[in-house]
């Protein structure tokens, strides 16, 4: 059944249903990865977006237990040039069972092309070419986070005995987030992002993680000075979201990005290494890198493409962040080792804590 993709300055692309026929608005954005197509759509980051696939087939090797990135697609639609649907496990079944819809034999290059040279843009799937939009989404809004965020404090066990114990502050983690800590070692408790800083003092942790997750950064100013006190003094790793809200915290600025980072193929450059690092990323703000106190900060990754802000480090505090998704999935692994780096610091801070 033929469906359009409308954006908001009315310019619309037609293509056929796929997942479950709805109307449906969000931002549109495209990501450029080959592969792990069900990663992106169940990472909740990209909740409120339309994600357009760039890769021209994609659902070839259908949907896998245990590669989504949370309980369910948590994109608001999907857009693919041609969709492999078929069989049970194929992904128009999986979409269509939790209530995605998305478009098939789209002109996606067209699509790309817009959003690059007009800049982020919100759309709406429908069966008229001209529906009638009663409001857009705002990205600016808490809603975001709060749709994914845990709504209690989920305790995750360790594999070990007298493991660090790591509070995960959950603004829409993905599920490898927790994976690569329960892998170093450590347990975690996922606690929900509205959760007074108190209350996540009172679980002792010996380090905080600071999650990815949706909407624009500064929709978590009204809280963002309430997590000082804690990130001063307990070990704390910000990824993505995360590594905005702390820049927002101890003073920088975010930006919206002309277009977005999205995919398997960022090249990310570590300063003090002058290492290159192809890192997966999701992200459609920035730190402004002119906002940056650099004796504040210091700026340990940035972007090779345009030279944008990928990540810091606190001078004073034991703070490091990172706008690229360490945790891979999908994509490369090069920048895992900052995981091992952050759970060296946790465990050597625990080590002073217990014997002084
Ligand atoms: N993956 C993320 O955490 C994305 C962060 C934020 N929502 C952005 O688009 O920039």
């Amino acid at each position: 059944m033929d469906a359009y993709l409308v954006f908001e300055d009315g310019e619309t692309f037609s293509g056929q249903w796929i997942g479950s026929p709805k109307e449906t608005l969000g931002e549109v954005v495209f990501t450029t990865g080959m592969t792990g197509y069900q990663e992106v759509m169940t990472d909740p980051s990209y909740a409120g977006q339309i994600v357009t696939f760039t890769y021209p087939l994609i659902g070839n090797y259908g949907t896998v237990m245990g590669e989504s990135e949370s309980d369910a697609p948590t994109c608001t639609g999907v857009v693919v040039s041609e969709l492999f649907g078929g069989g049970e496990n194929g992904l128009a079944v999986w979409l269509d069972r939790h209530g995605v819809p998305g478009l098939s034999g789209v002109d996606t290059r067209a699509v790309v092309r817009k959003i690059r040279s007009q800049g982020a843009m919100r759309g709406m799937f429908s069966s008229n070419p001209r529906p009638t939009v009663t409001g857009w989404p705002d990205p600016l809004s808490a809603e975001w986070v709060d749709s994914v965020s845990v709504r209690t404090p989920v305790f995750h066990p360790a594999k070990v005995s007298d493991a660090s114990h790591i509070v995960l502050i959950d603004f829409g983690y993905k599920r490898s987030i927790l994976q690569s800590l329960i892998e170093g070692g450590c347990q975690v408790t996922v606690v929900p992002w509205f959760w007074p800083p108190q209350k996540i003092e009172s679980l002792d942790p010996d380090g905080l993680l600071f999650s990815n997750g949706p909407g624009d950064p500064k929709a978590m100013l009204p809280w963002v000075s309430g997590w000082v006190p804690l990130v001063q003094k307990i070990p704390t790793l910000g990824i993505c979201l995360g590594h905005q809200i702390l820049a927002l915290a101890f003073g920088a600025d975010t930006q919206r990005l002309p277009f977005g980072h999205r995919g398997s193929n960022h090249p990310v450059k570590e300063l003090a290494t002058e290492e290159v690092w192809m890192t997966s990323q999701n992200h459609g703000y920035a730190v402004c890198s002119d906002s940056l106190d650099l004796a504040v900060w210091e700026l340990t990754h940035s972007h090779v493409n345009d030279g944008s802000v990928e990540g810091l480090a606190h001078r004073q505090y034991p703070i490091f962040t990172a706008q690229f998704h360490p945790e891979a999935h999908p994509g490369p692994e090069d920048a895992a080792g900052l995981f091992q780096r952050f759970i060296d610091r946790v465990n050597a801070a625990k080590e002073v804590k217990v014997y002084g």
